[in-house]
């Protein structure tokens, strides 16, 4: 299985090195070449089958014959050993044919852990095979990096560094980060949002000298590691509820994309998936993309689903390069207007193409609290407010087919938030309880990369 670039300029890699490269090296996001097609009676036969097994089964079509069956095995085995819910993405209904897919069983308590404890492991095996050492960097609005950084802790082949936004993350998520004191771990707070962040860590991607020096790798969903694995929870929710039989619909809520792309990549390779929803909070770029066919950045609005806050959404470009028929120049076309002027129309073909398969709504600050107090009240059960802002789209597009939305992290994430809107403050589990008053470390820098770069430059054993 080779990888191409959505920008049409970097070689076609494998898998070891699409995902050791993070982003391509003409700025563009690897994708496969084509997509493996799983058949109706494969899908049938996942329900019922442990989730490490069907991982494998998703996971080796892609990695073909790179990486040995036996360490492939243990690898997805080891990634998800650590769940503390024994079918690591467990379904939960939540009022009649609308389901909850549990996300938030891995360790820092986020749907992140799904990819990352993969992620980690995977790139550990290729280092160690090649024998060489990697400095890994992200960017964070707080999910990604606490799950990076459990998932990278300690680790010889990589030193890992993550910029986090100044102040705009929970204090659970920041202290998840800060209070990890691995010799490994850097911790960088910059003085931006996260857009800022995203664009540091893509702009040293694109210096290529920094990028060969350090041999730079990135643990974004930039990265085609993180997708892969989290096109496997779509197989599993749908089976259990009696895929290919019968269609299901994913709501989705969405910042950067990759976790509704993967999603999409499931549809791809013959899941039966009506519709699949995009829920954002106030920052909607990307609603405002599907409903309007202009992708245009406005400022970002803090929200209490802080991860979302987010205008540059990377994966899009993913979905524009399979919607545009996989035209390059096209995708090469779109960003540039965006770089340029913050803003691009959709080619009508492509907009068509994304309207055929998904639709998109808004949750705002005061329905995402009435959504936690509800749901709270008439069901029992307590909402993240990210999975709030899905629950609240969901709700509104429920139809003939069972509604999934992805319940991508655990109340005592955000419990300022979740305290305010249900009157309950979420405990911490107890591997996690005296999280505030552990010894932090953080290196706060402004917005600017060549800070970072040095920072990074002096810090890493990969150069
Ligand atoms: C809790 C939570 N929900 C949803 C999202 C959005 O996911 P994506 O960026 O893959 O669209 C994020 C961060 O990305 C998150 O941390
Ligand atoms: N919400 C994310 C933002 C980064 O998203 P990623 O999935 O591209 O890593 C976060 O929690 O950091």
């Amino acid at each position: 299985m080779q990888f191409v670039s959505t920008r049409g300029q970097a070689p076609a890699l494998g898998f070891s090195d699409a995902v050791l490269a993070g982003l391509a090296s003409d700025g563009g996001l690897y994708v496969p070449q084509s997509w493996p097609q799983v058949s109706p009676d494969e899908i049938a036969g996942f329900a019922g089958r442990a989730y490490a097994d069907v991982a494998y089964d998703i996971i080796s079509r892609f990695t073909g014959d790179e990486i040995a069956p036996d360490a492939l095995k243990a690898i997805i085995d080891g990634a998800y050993a650590g769940f503390r819910h024994p079918s690591v993405a467990p379904l939960v209904e939540l009022e009649p044919g609308h389901f909850v897919l549990e996300l938030f069983h891995g360790p820092t308590l986020a749907f992140k852990d799904v990819a990352m404890q993969f992620l980690s492991r995977v790139m550990d095996h290729v280092l160690t095979e090649r024998n060489l050492r990697a400095t890994i960097v992200g960017a964070t609005s707080g999910d990604t990096g606490s799950a990076a950084i459990e998932a990278f802790k300690g680790r010889d082949t990589t030193d890992i560094f993550i910029l986090h936004p100044l102040g705009r993350t929970s204090a659970v998520q920041r202290l998840q980060m800060t209070t990890v004191l691995d010799a490994n771990v850097h911790n960088i707070a910059v003085e931006g949002t996260f857009d800022d962040c995203q664009n540091i860590v893509k702009a040293m991607f694109n210096n290529h000298r920094f990028r060969d020096g350090v041999r730079l790798s990135g643990v974004n969903s930039i990265n085609w590691g993180r997708i892969v694995a989290q096109i496997v929870y779509y197989f599993t929710a749908a089976a259990s509820l009696g895929s290919p039989h019968r269609k299901v619909s994913f709501a989705v809520p969405t910042g950067n994309f990759g976790d509704i792309f993967a999603g999409y990549c499931a549809k791809r390779m013959g899941l039966p998936i009506e519709r699949l929803i995009v829920a954002t909070n106030a920052n909607d770029i990307l609603r405002r993309a599907i409903d309007t066919g202009r992708y245009e950045m406005e400022g970002v609005a803090p929200t209490i689903s802080p991860s979302m806050d987010i205008q540059i959404s990377s994966n899009f470009e993913r979905l524009l390069f399979d919607a545009a028929g996989r035209d390059a120049a096209a995708v090469v076309r779109m960003m540039d207007g965006l770089k340029q002027s913050g803003g691009f129309a959709l080619p009508e073909a492509a907009l068509g193409a994304i309207r055929s398969e998904f639709s998109a709504g808004t949750t705002g600050e005061a329905e995402t609290r009435a959504t936690i107090a509800t749901t709270l009240k008439n069901s029992g059960y307590l909402l993240d407010p990210h999975t709030a802002v899905g629950v609240h789209v969901a709700r509104g597009a429920l139809g003939t087919v069972p509604m999934i939305t992805l319940a991508t992290a655990h109340p005592a994430k955000f419990p300022a938030a979740v305290a305010e809107a249900s009157g309950i403050d979420p405990a911490l589990p107890a591997w996690l309880a005296d999280l505030h008053d552990r010894e932090e470390r953080v290196t706060v820098l402004a917005n600017d990369q060549a800070a970072v770069e040095d920072f990074i430059m002096a810090r890493t054993r990969a150069s």
